[in-house]
């Protein structure tokens, strides 16, 4: 499903930040990706986000290889990737259903569609009664579940999350990595960049380590 070969992001103000990082994420695999502050997660993640484009070797997202993509052809690879963030970065003034609903909204789906599709997306995150509030009524928890629904409610193959469980306490954030594995069972592969050793002890997924650029453990 994600293929890294041979890669290497060097910029040139702090040289190479990634080195020869070689990985394979399978279909319906979920991975933490871990290592200390400014071991190059970010920059890992900015590659496949099409953020950033690798200095040397090879990214292959579901077939594509994304070294040679136009830049009219980035949302379509896009759509294939589900975003959530530490932050959440939901829309303040709009309400959880039309959060959800953006990226339906932008891939121009019809009223019908976006509908059945956001309830579907907000029922698998348990909030279906919330549709109508607004993301400051509710809670850090439920906040990460509009997060998550919205990354989810056009069915991307990928997941990428980027300290999804940050600001959540314990109890928050394993309901959160249960999401992740309902969605892991159901094909979708899942990359959580992660500091949280504690989570990751806990769980047994697959742990990618970065240390100093480089991939220590697979
Ligand atoms: N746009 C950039 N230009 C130059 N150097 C950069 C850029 N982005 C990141 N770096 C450098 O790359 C290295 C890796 O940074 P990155 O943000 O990927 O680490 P990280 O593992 O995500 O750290 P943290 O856990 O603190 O977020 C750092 O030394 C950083 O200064």
């Amino acid at each position: 499903m994600l293929k890294f070969e041979h890669v290497t992001k060097r910029y040139h103000e702090t040289g190479d930040v990634l080195k020869d990082v070689t990985f394979h994420l399978q279909r319906g695999e979920i991975a933490f990706l871990t290592g200390h502050s400014g071991a190059g997660k970010s920059t890992l993640l900015k590659l496949i986000a099409l953020i950033e484009r690798p200095t040397r070797g090879q990214i292959i997202l579901d077939g594509h290889s994304l070294n040679h993509i136009k830049e009219n052809q980035i949302p379509y690879l896009r759509r294939k990737m589900g975003f959530i963030f530490q932050d959440y970065k939901l829309l303040q003034d709009r309400t959880v259903f039309d959060n959800v609903a953006l990226p339906l909204v932008i891939t121009g789906q019809s009223h019908h569609d976006i509908a059945r599709r956001v309830r579907a997306s907000l029922d698998k995150v348990g909030l279906l009664g919330k549709e109508r509030q607004y993301p400051l009524a509710l809670s850090g928890g439920e906040q990460q579940r509009v997060g998550i629904a919205r990354a989810v409610v056009n069915k991307p193959p990928l997941i990428i999350a980027d300290e999804p469980t940050g600001n959540l306490d314990p109890e928050l954030s394993a309901e959160i990595m249960t999401l992740f594995e309902s969605f892991q069972q159901v094909g979708v592969t899942v990359l959580i960049a992660s500091h949280d050793l504690f989570l990751i002890k806990k769980l047994n997924h697959r742990v990618l380590t970065l240390d100093h650029g480089q991939l220590i453990a697979s």
